[in-house]
This record gives structure tokens, sequence and C-alpha cells, in this order.
């Protein structure tokens, strides 16, 4: 039987959350330490575990069908691969940096400076793009270093919540892209894995659509029903079932995450009393 080969990075910033997301769409792996090949339990797929850097060839070669990788890797490799589904983990952008005692107004300050970074072709298109020349200096960990031990003016790096630039005393001067890890899939993927390609899309879209909502449940006077019915819209509408004290009901719903606290207010301030708040495993539209 066809099995959907996946690549996930060996150890890294991507490794745990990838694994973390397939468990939770129901596919386990027997992870023996060290392994670099494993087969899913419950769920036709191979998962090879390789470094993130050399995922986008195995992906090109067609060695894999799909792979979880950074987007920035993506842009890096200047290669026509197919995102699938982004994955809400491992946010960051690619940045250029500099010292904070060089005197930055604009981008034109970068003109022929040195600029150290383990992302070489994301960098050289950036600074043509703006009409401008630069030295690069490929490295490839630990870029912030560059600058305080002379090597370079500049860096172009990966920033997340940029204490890595704080602690080197370097500044952001411009974001090239902002990037996520995403569901990447092979340009030679064949018709046979497609198919579980899209069972495996559909299972992380329902994962992701529920770690993004909270089901909540309340009580109110009938006579709020109405005004709370209209903050808390729901998938459809909202279920309402009367409680067993008569002019109550009970009204059940999903909220966004992003907006959860707002709502709350609200509904406090609408009447409503005795409110749970449950997480949702799966929210399959
Ligand atoms: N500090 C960070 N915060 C959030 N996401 C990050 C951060 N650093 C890197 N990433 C994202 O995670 C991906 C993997 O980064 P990581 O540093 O683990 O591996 P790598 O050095 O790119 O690869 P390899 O597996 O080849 O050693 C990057 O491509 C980027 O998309
Ligand atoms: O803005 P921050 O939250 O500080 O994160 C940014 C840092 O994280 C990454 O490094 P990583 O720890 O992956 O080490 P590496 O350079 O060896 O890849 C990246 O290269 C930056 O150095
Ligand atoms: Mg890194």
């Amino acid at each position: 039987m066809k099995k959907l080969k996946i690549a996930l990075q060996k150890s890294g910033r991507l490794h745990d959350e990838s694994l973390r997301l397939l468990k939770d769409c129901g596919i386990s792996i027997d992870n023996g330490r060290d392994q670099l090949k494993a087969t899913a339990k419950n769920f036709p797929m191979e998962i090879y575990y390789l470094r993130n850097g050399d995922i986008p060839k195995y992906l090109m070669d067609g060695v894999v069908d799909c792979a979880i990788i950074g987007e920035n890797l993506i842009v890096e490799k200047g290669i026509d691969i197919i995102v699938k589904e982004k994955l809400g983990f491992s946010k960051c952008r690619v940045s250029i940096a500099v010292p904070r005692s060089f005197e930055y107004s604009d981008i034109q300050d970068l003109q022929n400076k040195r600029i150290a970074t383990s992302y070489p072709e994301t960098t050289r298109k950036f600074m043509e793009s703006q009409g401008l020349e630069a030295e690069l200096h490929i490295i490839n960990g630990s870029v912030e270093i560059a600058p305080n031990i002379g090597l370079s003016d500049a860096i172009c790096d990966i920033v997340s919540s940029g204490s890595t630039l704080f602690k080197n005393n370097l500044q952001e001067v411009a974001v090239i892209m902002e990037s996520e890890a995403v569901l990447a899939v092979s340009p030679k993927l064949e018709s046979s894995a497609d198919k579980l390609l899209q069972q495996l899309a559909f299972r992380i879209q329902s994962v992701l659509k529920g770690r993004s909502y909270r089901y909540v449940l309340l009580n109110a006077p009938n006579n709020k029903i109405e005004a709370i019915v209209e903050i808390l819209p729901g998938m459809k509408s909202p279920t309402i079932l009367p409680l067993a004290e008569a002019g109550w009901s009970s009204v059940h719903s999903v909220v966004n995450r992003d907006v959860f606290w707002e709502v709350i207010e609200e509904l406090k301030q609408h009447g409503a009393e005795g409110i749970l708040v449950c997480p949702i495993e799966k929210m399959v539209l």
C-alpha cells in the first residue's frame, strides 16, 4: 500500500511542534532514539528526520512527498514548492540588523557594506531589489556575533523575540520577510500520494481551526438571550437549552481565541453568568 513520505526536522526549532501537530492529527509514530526513519502506526505514512536546510532538495527531487519546513527556506532556495498549509508555529522574520552605534537613517546606508548571513540568496535578492551592492559573508550560525568581532557591518538573520539582537547590541532596520512553519509539497508528488496528502491536510486544518477557537458555555436570563446570541454567533448559530430554573437558558457556542477576552467582557455586561470555557480538540467545518 502507498505511503505518504513526509520529512520533518531531525532536531531544532521545528522538531517538537511538528511531532505535536502529527500527534494531534491522530497519527502516532514510534520514535526510537536517533531513528532517522519511522513508520506511523495508524496512517500510511513514513517519516524521515532530516536537516531543515536539506529538506528543500529532497522535496525538489521527489524523494519525499511533503515536509514541514520554515517558509523562509523556500524563499532562500528560490524553489518552486507549493505551500499546502501554513501551520501557525515557528513564527519569525528575516531581517537586516546593524550595531546600535551605526547611525542608520535609511536603507541606502547599507550600500557597499559587509553583511554576514546564513541566508545569502534572501539577502542578495533583497539588496538587489533596493538597487544596492553588498559584500556577503556566509556563516552557518551565531550570525549576531559577526559585527562585534569585526567580520561584518551588518547581519541578515532570523528574528523572533529580538532578544538575540538585543544581547548583541544590534538594532533591526529592515524586515525582508515574515515566516512560519508550513506544510510544503514536492512538485513531483504522484497522484497515488495526493489522496493521502489531502487527508493529512484535512486533519491539519481541523486541528489548527480547533486550536484557534474555544468552546464557551454560559447561563443567562431568557430576556438577555437575544443580545448574547448577537455577540456569540458560533459556527452556524449557538445552541440554546432551557435550564431547570424557569426563565433561564444555557448558551453553547465557539469564540475565536484572538478576541476571546473582549467577547467575555461583553457577555458579562449583557448578563451572562457561570461562563465555562473549554479547549476544542478538532473543528471540522
Ligand atoms: N528564534 C526562532 N523563532 C522562531 N522560529 C525560528 C527561530 N529560529 C529559526 N526559526 C524557524 O525555524 C526554522 C528552523 O530553524 P533551526 O535553527 O532549528 O534550524 P536550521 O538551522 O535552519 O536548520 P538545520 O535543521 O538544517 O540545522 C527556520 O528555518 C525558521 O523558519
Ligand atoms: O529573536 P530571538 O527570539 O532571539 O531568536 C532569533 C535567534 O534564533 C535563531 O537562532 P538559533 O537559536 O536557532 O541558533 P542558530 O543560530 O544556531 O540556528 C536565529 O538564528 C537567531 O539567532
Ligand atoms: Mg537556527
